[in-house]
């Protein structure tokens, strides 16, 4: 399997206090991986590093992707929703992540817009304003943005926070979609279950790795306790890690 992205050593801080420290693996071509770990476990700073929206404080993430390859969708609370902008307005935000800020929307994007909101069951809401959605509605056009945008590497952080069992499973057949398709698909993600259930590879974080490989075998009851026990003794004060890796035998 062709690594696509390979961490090194990455440890990653805010005000040289670290939230990741010294990860090391790699992500293959067309790999379908659940990003599982307690609150605070660095599981959202992983993802920013991974696609260059934060610089690491150690170690370095490899990869020869450009910023635009990356289909990424945030987590629910970082996006204000009372900015006046339509829902067709929102998808489109996906073309111009290919055309470049100051690029031209292609014929027949809004088509494929349009298209896109209909694969994600919201026909006629085109020009409703994104702050009447529910909060599932919105994840759909968010995950219409993604389509249309149709990036090979998905970065999603919790996509399935707080939205109904039904909008759930269509947004899962839709990643489970754009891993048949061969894209490289990375989910931080809460729910045991559904990584369990549809995520073939798990990287179990708790501000260090605590595993990265088969689900089966990285969800282990003991490394679900040893992540826990981790996060118990945090101490959010502490300074930049001086730990080194010890150097290849
Ligand atoms: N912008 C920031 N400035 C300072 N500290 C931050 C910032 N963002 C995150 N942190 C801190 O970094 C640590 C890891 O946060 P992160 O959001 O990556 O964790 P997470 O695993 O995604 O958590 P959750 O499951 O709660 O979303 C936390 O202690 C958090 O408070």
């Amino acid at each position: 399997m062709t690594p696509l992205i390979r961490l090194d050593n990455l440890t990653v801080a805010y005000h040289r206090h670290p939230a990741v420290h010294h990860v090391s693996g790699a992500f293959t071509a067309g790999s379908l991986t659940a990003i599982a770990g307690p609150n605070g476990a660095g599981k959202s700073t992983l993802l920013k590093a991974i696609m260059g929206e934060l610089r690491p404080a150690e170690g370095r993430v490899e990869h020869r992707l450009g910023r635009a390859e990356f289909g990424y969708l945030p987590q629910a609370a970082e996006i204000d929703r009372r900015f006046p902008i339509s829902v067709i307005d929102t998808v489109l935000l996906g073309a111009w992540k290919k055309a470049g800020a100051f690029g031209r929307i292609a014929p027949g994007e809004v088509k494929r817009a349009g298209e896109a909101l209909a694969a994600v069951g919201l026909e006629g809401f085109a020009k409703r304003h994104v702050g009447s959605l529910s909060a599932g509605q919105f994840q759909r056009v968010l995950f219409a943005r993604l389509l249309l945008q149709d990036a090979n590497i998905i970065l999603l952080d919790e996509p399935f926070t707080a939205i109904d069992a039904r909008t759930t499973r269509d947004l899962v057949d839709l990643v489970l979609r754009w891993h048949g398709e061969g894209r490289t698909v990375i989910a931080v993600l809460h729910d045991f279950e559904l990584v369990r259930a549809h995520f073939p590879e798990t990287l179990l974080l708790a501000r260090e790795l605590v595993g990265w490989g088969p689900t089966a075998a990285v969800m282990s009851p003991a490394n679900l306790l040893q992540a826990r026990a981790m996060a118990e003794r945090w101490d959010e004060d502490a300074a930049a890690c001086e730990r080194r890796e010890a150097p290849a035998a």
